[in-house]
C-alpha cells in the first residue's frame, strides 16, 4: 500500500480548485512528500475557513459525531432560548436539556462547525469537516497547539499506543500535563527590530523540551519581551479561565490527547505596543483593579479555543475530567507566572 502511494508523489498536493494547504497549520497530521495518501489541513481562499480531514476512521468518526452532538445541543439551546421549547413554564427542564445546555456552552470555546464533505485530494477522495479559521483576518498569525493532559492515550488504546504515547513529551507531560507538538510565531528580528520574522517550531522541538524548557517556550510565543504582551497574556488567562469554568461543570466527557489552540496576531500586538508608547502609562487601566481595560476587539485577534476531538469519550461514572483539568491548570498558572514576572 506504501508503495502505490509513493507513485503519485508530487511537489505539493493536488487540491481542488479554490483550495490550499493550511499555511499557519502547526502540528497534526499533515502532507508528506514521499507519501501521497497523506492528507493535512486545507484552507479556501479568504472565506475563514479550514478542512480538517478525518484521518482514522474510528478518531474521525469520534470527532464528527462530536461536532454533530455539540450542533444539535447548539439548535436545542436556540430553541429553548427562543421559549419554543418552553410551553410549560419555568422548572420543567430536566438532566438531558441540562446536559445539551451545558454541551451548548461549549460552543464559544471551540472552532465554529459547518457540516462534512467530501474532497478530492491527490486523486483520492477524502472525507473533511468543515470549520471556523482561528486565525482568520490576522495578518500576522502567531499560532501554538497545546496538547492538554499527561494521559494521552484513550480508553480503546492498545498496549502499544499506550507505551509511545507515555514515552513522547515525557518530561512536560508528567510533571505539567501538557506538551508542545508545534507553534509559529512573528517577533521582531533581533538585529533589525524593525523587521520581522517568522519562527516555526515542531514536534522534535517539543520533544526536546523540560518544564524550563516549555515555559521559555511559552515566553518566545507570547512575545514576552513586547511592552504589550501583558494585554495579551490577560486576555489569554481570560479565555483559559472560561474554558476552565466549562470543564469545572462538565461530567460529560473524557478529552483525550486534545489540544487548546492558542492564535493572535502580532501585528495589533505590534499596533498596541506603539499606541502604548505614545500614551501615558495609566491609560487603559481601572483605577482600582490594576488590570488593563482591553480593546473591545481583542478577542478578534487574541483567540483560544478546544480542537481536535478524536479521542473524545463519555465520561466513566460520570467523573470530571481531572486529566485535562490538571493540564489546563498548569497552563493557567505560567501564563500567570509570565504575567506577574
Ligand atoms: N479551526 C482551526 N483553525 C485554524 N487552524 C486549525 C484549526 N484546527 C486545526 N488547525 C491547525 O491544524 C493543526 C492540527 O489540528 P488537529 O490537532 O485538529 O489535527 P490532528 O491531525 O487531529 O492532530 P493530532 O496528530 O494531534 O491528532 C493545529 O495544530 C492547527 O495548526
Ligand atoms: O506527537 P506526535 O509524535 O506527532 O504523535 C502523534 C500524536 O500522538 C497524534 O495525536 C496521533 O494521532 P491520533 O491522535 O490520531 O492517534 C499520532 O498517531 P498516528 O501516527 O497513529 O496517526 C501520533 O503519531
Amino acid at each position: 500500500m506504501a508503495k502505490k502511494a509513493q507513485e503519485k508523489v508530487t511537489a505539493s498536493p493536488i487540491v481542488p480548485m479554490g483550495y490550499s494547504q493550511l499555511l499557519t497549520q502547526v502540528a497534526g497530521h499533515t502532507f508528506e512528500a514521499t507519501n501521497a495518501a497523506a492528507v493535512g489541513l486545507l484552507q479556501d481562499a479568504g472565506e475563514g475557513c479550514v478542512f480538517k480531514p478525518l484521518g482514522k476512521p474510528e478518531c474521525g468518526v469520534r470527532e464528527l459525531n462530536f461536532y454533530e452532538s455539540l450542533a444539535a445541543a447548539i439548535a436545542t439551546q436556540a430553541k429553548a432560548d427562543a421559549g419554543a421549547n418552553n410551553l410549560n413554564g419555568a422548572g420543567g427542564e430536566g438532566k438531558g436539556e441540562t446536559d445539551q445546555s451545558l454541551l451548548a456552552a461549549l460552543a464559544a470555546h471551540v472552532p465554529r462547525y459547518y457540516g462534512q464533505l467530501k474532497l478530492v485530494v491527490n486523486q483520492r477522495e477524502h472525507t473533511f469537516i468543515k470549520l471556523e479559521d482561528l486565525t482568520h483576518g490576522m495578518a500576522k498569525p502567531c499560532v501554538m497547539d497545546v496538547k492538554i493532559g499527561r494521559r494521552t492515550w484513550d480508553p480503546l488504546s492498545s498496549l502499544e499506543k499506550r507505551t509511545i504515547e507515555e514515552q513522547k513529551y515525557a518530561l512536560c507531560k508528567q510533571n505539567l500535563g501538557l506538551c508542545l507538538p508545534g507553534f509559529q510565531v512573528y517577533c521582531p528580528d533581533e538585529e533589525q527590530p524593525e523587521q520581522t520574522v517568522l519562527i516555526r517550531k515542531g514536534r522534535d522541538y517539543g520533544k526536546s523540551l523540560d518544564v524550563m524548557g516549555f515555559q521559555k517556550a511559552l515566553a518566545l510565543f507570547f512575545n514576552a519581551s513586547c511592552s504589550s504582551s501583558n494585554v495579551l497574556l490577560h486576555e489569554v488567562l481570560n479565555q483559559l479561565r472560561s474554558i476552565r469554568t466549562w470543564f469545572k461543570q462538565q461530567r460529560l466527557f473524557h478529552f483525550y490527547a486534545s489540544s487548546l489552540l492558542i492564535c493572535y496576531d502580532f501585528e495589533q500586538l505590534q499596533k498596541l505596543a506603539t499606541s502604548n508608547s505614545k500614551v501615558s502609562l495609566h491609560n487603559g487601566f481601572h483605577a482600582d483593579a490594576a488590570e488593563p481595560v482591553l480593546p473591545t476587539k481583542s478577542k478578534e485577534w487574541i483567540r483560544v479555543r478546544c480542537i481536535d476531538f478524536a479521542h473524545i469519550f463519555p465520561a466513566e461514572d460520570a467523573q470530571p475530567d481531572h486529566n485535562y483539568m490538571f493540564g489546563l491548570q498548569s497552563l493557567i498558572d505560567i501564563v500567570e507566572a509570565m504575567l506577574h514576572r
